[in-house]
């Protein structure tokens, strides 16, 4: 409650702020509507109301499985937003957030961090964006992260899909140790816990999934173009079934080919 009243009054500040530049003196009610219009726009900038729930596909798998890289290659190819739980959280440590030693320290040790903070990370990147289809990665990492998205987010509280990037232990620790981005959980220690961490937590989540029949398990080994292409065959197919783009409708002959062909 306290919240909306604070949201509403700051959203009538920047309004009156605005206003003041743009409108010559007028009368009571053209003030008036003026000032409504000012809202809803500022409203609609900080918060798009879709007509529909957006298409929401998390992406899961082991510390270096290669979520990110694969992400990547997605957005180019399917035109989706890449959501990085991890990138969101670094970015609180670099701006210095009431947050940000926190995260830092819980990062270090290969924990992690409490769920209604990184949900309202992504909660705020999903509202504020006009897309309608995003990647959301390496999230949920726990039950307790799964279960605070589905509280806490009205719309799309359900991903469409979720992307298991299933990777040997030994393969994702040469790739981690190798990354040479500076992060600062790539050493040895740091991905030990983050393993524990995976089989412990992250595996239960990837089972929910699986049992739910949302789960699409692709191998991890091989070139990143090879596991791109087992990545590019489930979205092909979903935009073939009109999943990812509703407006385009096909026959049936070509969906039965997509099944038989594709998958
Ligand atoms: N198929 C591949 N073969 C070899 N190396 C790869 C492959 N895919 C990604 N890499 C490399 O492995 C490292 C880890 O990849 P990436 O950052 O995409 O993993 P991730 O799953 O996002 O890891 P994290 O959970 O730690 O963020 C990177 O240096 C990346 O360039
Ligand atoms: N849902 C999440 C996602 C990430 N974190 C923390 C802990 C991870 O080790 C770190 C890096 O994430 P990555 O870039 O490897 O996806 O960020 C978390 O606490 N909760
Ligand atoms: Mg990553």
């Amino acid at each position: 409650m306290w919240r909306r009243v604070a949201r509403l009054s700051s959203l009538i500040r920047s309004s009156k702020a605005s206003l003041s530049n743009q409108i010559p003196p007028a009368n009571g009610l053209q003030i008036l509507e003026a000032f409504s219009t000012e809202i809803q726009k500022s409203a609609k900038g900080r918060n798009h109301h879709r007509e529909k729930p957006p298409f929401i596909t998390f992406v899961l798998g082991g510390p270096g499985s290669g979520k990110g890289t694969q992400c990547l290659k997605i957005v180019e190819t399917f035109g989706f937003s890449h959501l990085s739980a991890g990138d969101l959280l670094r970015k609180e440590i670099s701006s210095n957030s009431e947050n940000g030693a926190m995260i830092l320290e819980t990062i270090k040790e290969g924990n992690i961090v409490p769920s209604e903070l990184t949900v309202k990370l992504i909660q705020r990147e999903v509202e504020s964006s006009e897309n309608d289809k995003f990647l959301i990665d390496g999230f949920p990492r726990t039950e307790e992260n799964r279960r605070t998205y589905e509280r806490v987010v009205s719309v799309g509280a359900e991903p469409n899909i979720v992307l298991f990037f299933d990777c040997p232990e030994e393969e994702m620790v040469k790739r981690v140790l190798s990354r040479n981005q500076g992060r600062v959980d790539d050493n040895i220690d740091t991905v030990k816990k983050r393993l524990e961490n995976f089989n412990a937590l992250n595996l239960p989540v990837i089972n929910y999934y699986s049992e739910k029949g949302k789960l699409y398990k692709i191998p991890a080994v091989g070139t990143e173009d090879e596991i791109f292409s087992r990545v590019r065959k489930i979205f092909t197919s979903l935009e073939v079934l009109s999943m990812l783009s509703p407006q385009f409708s096909i026959p049936i002959g070509v969906i039965w080919f997509t099944l038989t062909n594709l998958l």
